[in-house]
């Protein structure tokens, strides 16, 4: 004997399988945990990121440690050095950093050499003040920018380090002056660098907060129709009944639900009936307010929020609605033949909370389906 067809929302919700907003079902929707291959996917934008900085950083950073060696004459190797630094090592770095398992980790490593070379020009500098605390400036700002304090503070160790290895390899004497021609040359490093990486930094952040704002999109809707989702309407819901109690707004809730949906779906199969669905959406869409908040509640149940809306416009409004749906079942397809039940219930300061409103416009609603459906049901008049 087949069961006996639930009569409100409540015994409705019990009747699905527990699972049907279950958080499989949302992980599924969003994806699981990352796989391998994305996570080096965003590690390749890192590297790809640092090594256009690099490329800017180092190129004009050559200048500073060559004028020092012209104020304070070096022996070629260290010119060598300078020059593989400055114009080879960025996109020796890139390739190291790409062609590893984790591109990301390696990337900072090679930040961490980067300070590492750092330390060791300002020992082959003699100490010239200007240009190390330029180097050491725009190298931690580097790391911080990054990888925040962990990095910095793992780059100035890679400093040290690489100053010992400056202080055993060369002869080291303390010669902090630096001449006109030193400061001009550490010029464009100061001028031009933080602007690259602020750029670079802005416009991550701008797709950042781009990613952001479409993930809250996505989290607030519906995959099928677009309509809001069920718990953010509830959210909704919940604000608006607070703001009619505060405010002594006047709003209605209407519900609506699509009429023997199910034999939709048994007739011309589940895809049809999700065309229904989104066709329907749709038509709520076009014939209600643009501030109204529609949502899906669930399987074929839509639910709306009028706000500041007299009982009497929104049951114009409502019944305008039914009698679109009527007319999309004459003239085409669209609906498949289907009706709407409707429950509409305008605020009222004794409803003890939001779900009271809900239950009054659920009661209303199959109140509507007792009258033979396709009808609406006004509730509070
Ligand atoms: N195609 C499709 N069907 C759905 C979706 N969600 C729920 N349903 C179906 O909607 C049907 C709802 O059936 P019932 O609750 O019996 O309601 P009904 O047939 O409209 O009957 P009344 O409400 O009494 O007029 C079920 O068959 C569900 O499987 C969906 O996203 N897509």
């Amino acid at each position: 004997m087949p069961s006996p067809k639930p009569r409100s929302r409540s015994e409705k919700s019990r009747a699905r399988p527990a699972s049907f907003f279950s958080f499989k079902r949302a992980q599924r929707a969003f994806g699981d945990s990352p796989s391998p291959e994305e996570l080096i996917g965003k590690g390749v934008r890192f590297v790809k990121r640092i090594y256009a900085l690099r490329v800017i950083g180092l190129s004009i950073g050559f200048f500073c440690v060559a004028a020092a060696f012209l104020q304070n004459p070096v022996g070629w190797p260290l010119w060598a050095l300078l020059i593989f630094h400055g114009y080879i090592w960025p996109h020796v770095a890139y390739r190291v950093a790409l062609s590893s398992k984790i591109p990301y980790r390696t990337e900072r490593m090679n930040l961490v050499a980067d300070t590492g070379f750092g330390g060791f020009w300002i020992i082959a500098m003699h100490g010239s003040l200007v240009p190390s605390a330029v180097i050491l400036a725009m190298l931690s700002m580097d790391n911080i920018a990054a990888g925040g304090t962990r990095l910095f503070l793992r780059g100035l160790l890679g400093s040290v380090f690489g100053a010992l290895i400056g202080l055993l390899l060369l002869d080291f004497r303390f010669a902090p002056e630096a001449d006109l021609y030193t400061v001009v040359a550490c010029l464009p490093m100061l001028a031009l660098y933080p602007l690259a990486l602020g750029k670079s930094t802005y416009d991550m952040s701008k797709k950042l907060a781009e990613r952001s704002r479409e993930f809250e999109t996505v989290s607030q809707r519906d995959g099928l129709t677009g309509l809001l989702n069920r718990r953010y309407w509830e959210s909704l819901l919940i604000e608006e009944f607070d703001a009619c109690h505060e405010k002594k707004r006047s709003s209605c809730l209407l519900l609506l639900d699509i009429d023997h949906f199910k034999n939709i779906n048994d007739t011309h199969g589940h895809l049809v009936g999700d065309e229904v669905l989104k066709n329907f959406s749709q038509l709520l869409k076009e014939n209600l307010r643009t501030d109204d908040l529609i949502g899906r509640y669930g399987g074929e149940e839509f639910v709306v929020i009028l706000q500041d809306i007299s009982l009497r416009e929104a049951e114009t409004l409502a019944a305008r609605l039914i009698e679109q749906v009527r007319q999309h079942r004459s003239s085409d397809n669209m609906l498949w033949g289907c009706t709407i039940s409707a429950g509409l219930v305008s605020f009222h300061s004794d409803m003890e909370a939001h779900y009271s409103w809900l239950q009054r416009a659920d009661h209303a609603m199959y109140q509507a389906k007792d009258r033979g459906r396709d009808c609406l049901v006004v509730e509070g008049r």
